[in-house]
C-alpha cells in the first residue's frame, strides 16, 4: 500500500433521531459513556477543542451540525451561514469524532417550527445578546433541549466564546433536571487574540484587521477594573475605545461572572462582555476578571 493512503474514516453521520439513537444505545450497552458537542457547522479550530475535550471525557464523541432557524430574527443571516459539510466531516473524522448528526429541519421541527413546544429561560434570555436579539436564546434552548433528548449524553461541552448561552444552558439543564454534565471550553483565539468564530468569514481583508480590536478593548477594561476604576466608567471607555477602532458597539458590559446581574461594588468575579457590528459581522467577546 502506498505510503499516503489516508486511514479509512470511522466517523458514522447520521440524518435521523431513530438511527442516532439505535447507534447510542449499542454505546451505552457496551458501557462506553457519551460526550455531545453541538454546533451549527462551518467548523475551526474552537469546535475542535470542544470535540478533543469531549474525548477526553467520555469513550464515544457525538457532534451535531444543525443551523437553527429557531435561533435566527427576520433579518438576520440565516440563509447566508457558511454551510460546509464536506470539510466539516474530514476535520471531525480527524480529531476522533465518532459520530455526526445532521438533521434537516423537518427531523427537528416535524411539525413546523411555528408550532413547536419552546423551551424559555427567563430573566438571563432578555438581556445583553437577548436584548439585541428577541427570541434568539428561546430559539438556542429549545433546540439544546431538543437535541440533548436526542443524543442523551453524559456531558455536553459548549463554548465560553458564548458565554451567555452557556449559562443559559446550564440553567436550562438545572430547572428541567437533565441528567447531563454541561462544561464550558475555554476561548479558542487567533494568534492575535480574535476569538475564532464562523462569522469572521464574513470580514473583508480590512474589516479582518480591525476586529481584534474587540479582545484588546476587554483587555483595557480588565486593566482598568483592576486599577480600581468604577464600572460604568470602564464602560463607557471601552465603548468610546470600540469606535474609535471602528467598530459599531453593541454594548460593553461588566457583568457577576456566576450570574450575569450587573456588577455591584464588592464583587469580585466579573467578566466582561461585547457585541459589535464590523460591516457584515456581528462580534462577540468575553473576559473573566477576578478581583483579588
Ligand atoms: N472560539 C471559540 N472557542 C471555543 N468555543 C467556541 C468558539 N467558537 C465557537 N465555539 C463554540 O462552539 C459551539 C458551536 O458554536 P457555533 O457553531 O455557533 O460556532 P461559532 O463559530 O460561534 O459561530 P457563530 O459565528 O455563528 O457564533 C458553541 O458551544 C460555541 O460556543
Ligand atoms: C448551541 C447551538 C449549536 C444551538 O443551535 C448554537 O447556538 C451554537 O452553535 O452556539
Ligand atoms: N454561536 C451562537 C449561535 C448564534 O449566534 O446564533
Amino acid at each position: 500500500m502506498p505510503s499516503t493512503a489516508h486511514a479509512p474514516s470511522s466517523l458514522i453521520q447520521v440524518e435521523r433521531v431513530a438511527d442516532l439513537r439505535t447507534q447510542v444505545r449499542a454505546w451505552r450497552a457496551a458501557g462506553e459513556r457519551i460526550a455531545f458537542v453541538p454546533t451549527m457547522g462551518n467548523l475551526h479550530a474552537g469546535h475542535l477543542s470542544l470535540v478533543r475535550e469531549g474525548r477526553a471525557r467520555a469513550e464515544r464523541v457525538v457532534a451535531s451540525i444543525f443551523v437553527n432557524p429557531l435561533q435566527f430574527g427576520p433579518s438576520e443571516d440565516l440563509d447566508a451561514y457558511p454551510r460546509t459539510l464536506d470539510a466539516d466531516r474530514r476535520q471531525l473524522d480527524a480529531t476522533g469524532c465518532d459520530l455526526l448528526f445532521t438533521p434537516g429541519v423537518s427531523e427537528i421541527y416535524p411539525r413546523g417550527q411555528d408550532t413547536q413546544t419552546r423551551v424559555e429561560v427567563p430573566g438571563i434570555s432578555d438581556i445583553l445578546c437577548g436584548a439585541s436579539r428577541p427570541g434568539h436564546f428561546v430559539g438556542v434552548a429549545t433546540v439544546v433541549c431538543k437535541l440533548l433528548n436526542m443524543v442523551q449524553p453524559d456531558v455536553a461541552l459548549f463554548g465560553e466564546k458564548d458565554f451567555q448561552q452557556l449559562l443559559v444552558i446550564r440553567r436550562l439543564v438545572e430547572d428541567l433536571a437533565l441528567p447531563v454534565e454541561i462544561v464550558g471550553v475555554p476561548i479558542a483565539r487567533e494568534s492575535d487574540g480574535l476569538a475564532m468564530s464562523s462569522r469572521n468569514g464574513y470580514l473583508t481583508p480590512e474589516e479582518r484587521g480591525l476586529a481584534p480590536a474587540l479582545y484588546r478593548v476587554l483587555n483595557a477594561t480588565a486593566d482598568a477594573l483592576r486599577a480600581g476604576e468604577p464600572v460604568e466608567r470602564a464602560e463607557q471607555a471601552g465603548l468610546e475605545a470600540l469606535a474609535m477602532a471602528g467598530l459599531r458597539p453593541d454594548y460593553l458590559s461588566v457583568r457577576r461572572a456566576e450570574d450575569l446581574a450587573p456588577a455591584c461594588a464588592g464583587d469580585r468575579s466579573l467578566v466582561i462582555l461585547a457585541a459589535a457590528y464590523l460591516g457584515r459581522a456581528r462580534l462577540i467577546d468575553n473576559l473573566r476578571v477576578d478581583l483579588d
